[in-house]
């Protein structure tokens, strides 16, 4: 049985910023988010890198999401690409994407892919293939990323391999599509299922829901006890993808950076779900409500 997340264990592994350190010390995380369709998607990712430490956050995306980044997230570097497919990002742009400094890439949250059209997932499909593959430090691959990814390996092709470590974050209708098996499959055995494909395909699984599963390709696993139904609505999954992405810029291993994320993530939507109900709190309610976490644990 795998072990259960807890607060000693999140703050054993986050450690205080050091004295001396700037903001190279902390990464830069490099979001490839967002469509017309799904600006909030990007926003949210954005935003959920910038809350939980990461020095330097940059999107690349279509112009009306950056757009409202500038609004929204000053704090946001910004990476304009060409409009592609049902406006959603060019591969036009990747080798302008690949220019740009990162330590860990974040792909996926509001791509865009067959709730578009065909070519809106192919276009998806040659940015997850072409950005993944030799990139020099660590990933999260998160909503149409993953999307994309099933559709590969469904074409019997790999998943692509990086330089660091790659953490997957499905949700069990991802999980259903990227392994072929049923959601009532997957759901009769989640800790069994995670470690199966955490194994098989060499990456960090985040098999999400209530009690989300992280699991290790070298056996690791664990359950997480935070969070509630309030979390069940749009966007959620896009705030975690961005947290997970700074807690590997932060330099933790892909392993504990996806456990502290689900567990803060949990915790944080807890107190918002305390403040305005399950019903009422809304994913960009658990960033003020993360960064109380942080400043109570003098982080
Ligand atoms: N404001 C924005 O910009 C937002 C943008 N977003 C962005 O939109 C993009 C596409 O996201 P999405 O939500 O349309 O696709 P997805 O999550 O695959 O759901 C499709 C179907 O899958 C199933 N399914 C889902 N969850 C399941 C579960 N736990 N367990 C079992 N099955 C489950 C379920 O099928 P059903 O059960 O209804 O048959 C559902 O109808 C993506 O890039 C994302 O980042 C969103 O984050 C929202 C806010
Ligand atoms: N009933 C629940 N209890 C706890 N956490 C939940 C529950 N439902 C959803 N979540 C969490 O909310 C997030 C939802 O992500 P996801 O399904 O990808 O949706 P989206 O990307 O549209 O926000 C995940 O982190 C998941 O673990």
């Amino acid at each position: 049985m795998a072990v259960e997340i807890t607060e000693d264990f999140v703050w054993q592994v986050i450690p205080p910023r050091p004295r001396e350190s700037h903001k190279g010390t902390f990464g830069t995380v490099l979001a490839v988010a967002g469509s017309a369709s799904y600006r909030g998607a990007a926003l949210l990712a954005a935003e959920g890198a910038l809350r939980t430490g990461a020095g330097i956050v940059t999107l690349a995306s279509v112009e009306p999401v950056l757009a409202a980044a500038a609004a929204r997230l000053p704090e946001c570097c910004l990476c304009p690409c060409a409009a592609g497919a049902d406006g959603g990002i060019s591969p036009e742009s990747i080798p302008f994407i690949q220019r740009q400094k990162a330590t860990v890439l974040l792909l996926g949250p509001g791509l865009g892919g067959t709730a578009q059209s065909a070519a809106r997932a192919a276009e998806t499909r040659v940015l997850v293939q072409r950005l993944l593959p030799g990139f020099a430090g660590s990933a999260v691959l998160d909503a149409d990323g993953l999307n994309a990814a099933a559709q590969l390996l469904a074409e019997g092709k790999a998943l692509p391999h990086l330089t660091g470590e790659l953490i997957l974050t499905p949700h069990p209708g991802e999980m259903a599509r990227l392994t072929g098996l049923s959601v009532a499959e997957i759901s009769a055995d989640r800790e069994k299922i995670a470690r199966q494909y955490a194994k098989k395909w060499n990456v960090v699984v985040v098999l999400k829901g209530s009690r989300t599963v992280v699991a290790a390709p070298d056996g690791r696993a664990c359950v997480n006890p935070t969070g509630n139904p309030g979390l069940a609505r749009g966007g959620s999954g896009d705030v975690l993808a961005g947290m997970t992405a700074a807690l590997l810029a932060c330099r933790l291993p892909a392993f504990e950076a996806a456990s502290c994320a689900v567990y803060l993530h949990g915790a944080a939507a807890d107190r918002a779900a305390a403040l305005c109900g399950e019903y009422g709190m809304l994913p960009h309610d658990i960033l003020p409500q993360l960064g109380r976490m942080f400043a109570e644990n003098q982080r």
